[in-house]
């Protein structure tokens, strides 16, 4: 049985809000932070206004003074995490509160402590897809790099609560997310501590090996069903560009397992592997392809519950041109397929279509009546 493709997102206005958080102390690399505004340059605002929609961009968070907090061991910049990801909580709040769809410009993944903290502040039911290479599921006494990018789950889940300490001038976050309420998609470098958690709270998770075995339509599918069985959930969705593959989005920074390589060393795939830090950080090979994103991206947006979307470590500082650029491109396709971009290119509405010289189709007309 075949029914016709709906395009019915053409028709549908959403209101959205732009918020740049151009934060970068969530992990090593330089640059990060100067993913919102390339993601704006590459023409973010004018392809979501071109949809119809109704756009409004906030700007970039900023914060100027950084308390004398003592965070805890193994959390680097903790100071910085806990004052600027308040205020993206409280703008990210802001945005929802006026009926937009919140949609976060990073920055490292840490931001989502603020935006997925809105969130679940905003709706009383609240559903998490994460998109990444990476659980992010460590807490600063797993964690093998004290990033703060690679804890925020950690932070966000309510199972999670007791296995950290008290945190100073955080008291603004609650951990409200419940782990049943996650899925991840993408997953192809995680930590023995992130593997033990997912393991002994049954966290719904699809690698690259399922997205091999499922397809990504039945591996969204599935998903979906997990983190919002009776379709009344509002869906945050979360996706880090590094769940690309890297031939598709080069420009990202974090060092990790090359799964590939792994299987061929015969090496248990979660056996953290880096390569060197800093400047000569590479995304991780073997990831999902840019039509794979885009689909989880429709896909969610079909649910009509897509309450806000955050679009994650691109950094435009690593890598040539050329790869800042593709990186550009694939992060900007992701996005408008978020909001509901016309699979067959900017199509006329059916009323649109001239029928006879002249004469086009009016909903009147198309009953049988006079055109
Ligand atoms: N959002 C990211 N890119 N996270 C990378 C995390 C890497 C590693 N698992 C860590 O905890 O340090």
């Amino acid at each position: 049985r075949s029914t016709p493709r709906r395009f019915a997102s053409r028709d549908v206005t959403q209101k959205i809000g732009i918020l740049g958080v151009p934060f970068d102390k969530g992990q090593t690399d330089q640059g990060v932070s100067a993913g919102p505004g390339a993601i704006r340059g590459a023409g973010l605002v004018e392809a979501l206004r071109s949809l119809g929609h109704d756009v409004q961009d906030f700007g970039d968070v900023s914060y100027d003074s950084v308390p004398d907090l003592v965070g805890p061991e193994n959390m680097d910049k903790y100071q910085h995490v806990a004052v600027c990801m308040r205020e993206v909580s409280s703008l990210a709040r802001r945005i929802q509160s006026e009926g937009r769809i919140c949609l976060a410009l990073g920055g490292d993944h840490s931001v989502t402590i603020g935006t997925v903290d809105a969130t679940v502040n905003a709706h009383e039911d609240v559903a998490v897809i994460w998109v990444d290479a990476h659980a992010d599921l460590n807490t600063p006494a797993t964690s093998p790099s004290g990033s703060a990018h690679g804890m925020p789950v950690a932070l966000l889940a309510k199972d999670l609560a007791d296995y950290w300490p008290y945190l100073p001038g955080m008291d603004w976050q609650v951990p409200k997310l419940p782990l049943s309420n996650l899925a991840y998609i993408g997953l192809r470098s995680v930590d023995e501590y992130e593997r033990l958690t997912m393991e002994k709270f049954n966290i719904c998770a699809f690698g690259m090996q399922d997205v091999e075995s499922l397809g990504i339509t039945g591996t969204v599918e599935l998903a979906l069903r997990h983190v919002d069985p009776y379709k009344r959930r509002a869906i945050h969705l979360s996706f880090d560009i590094d769940a690309l593959d890297a031939l598709e989005a080069p420009s990202t920074g974090t060092p990790g397992l090359q799964a590939a390589g792994l299987q061929a060393a015969g090496l248990q795939a979660w056996q953290h592997v880096y390569h060197s830090g800093g400047a000569g950080s590479v995304a991780v090979r073997g990831g999902l392809t840019l039509r794979e994103g885009i689909h989880i991206m429709e896909k969610v947006h079909e649910t009509g519950r897509l309450a806000a979307v955050d679009l994650v470590e691109v950094n435009p500082a690593l890598g040539s041109a050329r790869d800042v650029s593709t990186t550009l491109q694939a992060a900007l396709q992701l996005l408008v397929a978020a909001f509901g971009h016309s699979r067959l290119g900017n199509m006329p509405r059916a009323q649109e279509l001239p029928l006879t010289k002249g004469a086009t189709l009016s909903a009147k007309g198309a009953k049988g009546k006079d055109v």
